[in-house]
């Protein structure tokens, strides 16, 4: 509904947008629009669109409803008397409670204080100390402060914080308290005593963004830009270079902490903006302000989501504008304004390893002289929108007031820098994965899923494969990392580790060879052709890598596609034309025929497959089908993506089936073992060992040693092991507890 509300805005504006000859800048297309003759027409438009979107609630009823939720919270914690379980379930209902109360205060503090106990009961000492200070912060009866401080005094000492500790003892030194509180304070005090070391650890982790000297950035005239080479020999698996985002946005409304880019988390919203921003700590939420107070009303009307890389791109102005403002305020207009922020992007005496990441932003190269007409319009009406939110949804623009240059013009300033940042990001920006658990919705918090969790941070024995997957999360500007030119056979693996990046060697790097990025599948992923499209629709190039130099680029992609023929007369090894190459995934769909007889195939072993697939529960033809498994290789070789693909269904039915209490015997968890194993080769060699695909599906085996189902020895395990180091540290750390818990001790030592 929105975005078809959107789209007849920009339809209705987009009709009186004419480019007369070549495309400029960014600033000369806003100018275009600002100039049109019927500007009030667009600009009313936009108002009443922006009106339109506002989503109001009534305080009361949400109130109500948040109230409801507290209490069924209530419920569960009063039966949980240390069921953990029933505790984190309480958790989940208080959550509930908080998103919903919004701004209901008087329910929102309440909702808090109680989530603080049972987060407290349950461990997490740290959310549980944030709890209590929300809880006062929105209006907790003053004469009950004495319970919440008591509580933040006691989540202090547990986080080892003698600080916090003091300075809440110190304020119920000055309260009134009952024998059971004195009692309290006075164990509190005893702890004072205990505790030497002040750990900090409320604080965040501090992020390394040192960038080595093991690099360096090539300048120079050339068709491809500036890039990356290594200064010199670079082994595989050591660390290039770590980049810190300034700026990122969660990508599909996923409840992320807006400031560090968690996604464990248990969320602290933001009350006035519909439960769509969320933040790991009130640290977080408080280092956010000043993006926050502008994006605030545009999250209220769900606005963001719909503009996509054009939200970076007002992040990025939000962001950057500030440190720019004094060189911009004594220009009178907004050619001026303009033109000195261009020649600051244009300066690049500084070197690029080491000049701050606005600036290396401000240089980040653009395409947008090279997109359609349609898709520049799109750009620069999107760019307009946030321009006209800005000046009518927040006070963005008073910041300009005391400026030489009038308001109308820094509007047409700000909307041509959105437009210049998108631009920039469409080629620029980057893609943040995070490992999360498979079947959690969108709105649910792994951190309070009653079922994964033995305590905090250790999972119960055999879960550990619902982290068998990733999602994409973040879209973020990392414009260091950007200096990587691409390749379709890459030589740095990225690790997202919240809004930073490790970058790794993939394979040893020869002093002064480039050091590529890949901006697309790489060449054993996606095809020759699918990639070049790519490349030339959103990067603007025609790639002339090693790999797409080759006679064959398709090589290395034609191992996961590779037949051998049915026909008796032929059996020659075959890979299908493009457009019957997904025959397997529509049964009823494209014939695979031989490219060498021509001949139409069967694929009996495949609808065999199918059948039995579907009485997996039925031991008799569960053994059968590991069987017929085993027998596609007589059709399809390597490690083919249809064999892959079904070897990580039938893992995940065993899974399942487990799961709802269908025994499996001895042979059938051998088999199972079998299949992960060929998987994870089949994996290491289409994606790699330390990718996020091997780790991910690492996961089962895992479960299974832990489970007592395989053992492993231990070199094998120290292998594994070893490339958690290519994992964030969030998901590392719960990998770690796992193996601890339940593996170290089924380790063989041959
Ligand atoms: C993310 S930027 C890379 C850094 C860029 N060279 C620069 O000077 O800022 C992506 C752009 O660099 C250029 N580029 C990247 N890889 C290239 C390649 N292999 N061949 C030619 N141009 C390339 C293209 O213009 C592409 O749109």
């Amino acid at each position: 509904m929105q975005m078809q509300a959107l789209n007849a805005v920009f339809e209705k504006q987009s009709g009186s947008i004419v480019f007369d000859g070549k495309y400029t800048n960014e600033y000369e297309a806003i100018k275009l629009l600002h100039t049109l003759h019927n500007r009030p027409t667009h600009e009313r438009i936009i108002r009443e669109f922006l009106t339109a979107l506002e989503q109001l609630h009534h305080v009361e009823s949400t109130g109500v409803a948040s109230q409801r939720l507290r209490e069924e919270g209530n419920q569960k914690y009063k039966s949980s008397s240390g069921d953990k379980e029933l505790l984190l379930s309480a958790c989940r209902l208080y959550t509930e409670a908080i998103l919903t109360a919004e701004n209901a205060n008087n329910e929102l503090c309440l909702a808090y204080a109680n989530r603080g106990m049972a987060l407290q009961d349950y461990g997490y000492y740290r959310q549980a100390y944030d709890d209590c200070a929300c809880a006062l912060e929105f209006g907790y009866p003053k004469k009950l402060h004495h319970k919440l401080i008591m509580r933040q005094a006691y989540c202090a000492w547990k986080l080892g914080n003698l600080e916090l500790l003091e300075e809440h003892i110190h304020s119920l030194r000055g309260m009134q308290l009952n024998e059971s509180f004195q009692r309290q304070l006075l164990e509190l005090q005893e702890n004072v005593q205990h505790l030497t070391q002040h750990k900090g650890a409320i604080e965040e982790q501090p992020v390394s963004a040192g960038e080595s000297s093991v690099h360096q950035i090539v300048n120079e005239a050339s068709s491809r830009g500036r890039y990356m080479i290594a200064k010199e020999r670079i082994p595989q698996g050591s660390i290039i270079f770590t980049e810190s985002a300034e700026c990122f946005v969660p990508l599909e409304k996923h409840l992320i902490c807006q400031q560090c880019a968690a996604t464990q988390l248990i969320p602290i919203p933001c009350p006035n903006c519909h439960k769509r921003v969320v933040y790991c700590s009130r640290q977080c939420r408080e280092r956010h302000k000043s993006i926050h107070k502008y994006e605030c009303a545009a999250y209220k009307r769900d606005l963001l989501h719909m503009l996509g890389i054009s939200h970076l791109a007002l992040r990025l102005v939000l962001t950057y504008l500030p440190l720019l403002t004094p060189q911009l305020q004594k220009q009178r207009n907004a050619s001026e304004l303009w033109h000195t922020f261009i020649s600051l992007a244009n300066d690049d005496n500084d070197d690029d390893i080491t000049a701050p990441q606005y600036l290396k932003t401000l240089r980040m190269i653009t395409h947008l002289d090279k997109v359609s007409e349609t898709e520049l319009t799109y750009h620069m009406l999107c760019a307009n929108l946030l321009r006209a939110y800005l000046f009518e949804c927040t006070d963005f623009f008073d910041q300009f007031a005391d400026t030489s240059a009038p308001s109308e013009d820094w509007q047409l300033f700000i909307a041509a820098c959105i437009l210049r940042s998108s631009g920039q990001l469409m080629v620029n920006g980057h893609v943040g994965d995070a490992i999360m658990p498979i079947t959690l919705g969108l709105k649910e918090f792994t951190l309070l899923q009653p079922k994964l969790w033995d305590r905090p941070h250790h999972l119960q024995l055999g879960s550990l494969h619902k982290f068998s997957a990733f999602q994409l999360v973040t879209a973020m500007n990392l414009p260091h990392l950007s200096l990587c030119n691409h390749s379709c056979i890459p030589s740095i693996r990225t690790k997202f580790e919240g809004r930073s990046v490790v970058n790794y060697a993939l394979r040893d790097i020869e002093a002064n060879e480039e050091i590529f990025n890949c901006y697309t599948g790489d060449c054993k992923t996606t095809t020759f052709k699918e990639r070049r499209k790519q490349l030339k629709n959103t990067f603007k190039f025609h790639c002339c890598c090693v790999n797409c130099r080759r006679q064959h680029p398709d090589e290395e992609y034609f191992m996961f596609e590779t037949y051998r023929c049915e026909n008796p007369n032929c059996r020659q090894t075959f890979v299908p034309a493009e457009k019957s190459r997904n025959w397997w995934k529509q049964l009823d769909g494209d014939v695979l025929i031989c490219d060498v007889c021509k001949e139409a195939q069967n694929v009996y072993w495949y609808e065999d497959f199918l059948v039995l697939f579907e009485y997996y529960p039925n031991p008799k033809y569960r053994r059968e089908l590991f069987k017929e498994f085993e027998r596609m290789s007589n059709h399809i070789l390597n490690y083919h993506v249809i064999k892959l693909y079904w070897a990580n269904e039938i893992v995940n039915k065993a899974f399942n089936a487990l799961k709802e209490g269908c025994p499996l015997d001895d042979v059938d968890y051998e088999e199972i073992v079998c299949i992960i194993r060929w998987q994870l080769d089949g994996i290491t060699m289409r994606y790699g060992p330390n990718s996020i695909e091997y780790i991910t599906k690492l996961t089962y085996l895992w479960d299974l040693i832990a489970l007592g189902k395989y053992k492993c020895c231990t070199k094998k395990m120290q292998t594994m092991l070893d490339t958690l180091k290519f994992m964030a540290s969030e998901p590392k750390n719960i990998f770690l507890n796992y193996y601890h818990d339940f593996i170290e001790q089924h380790c063989t030592s041959d």
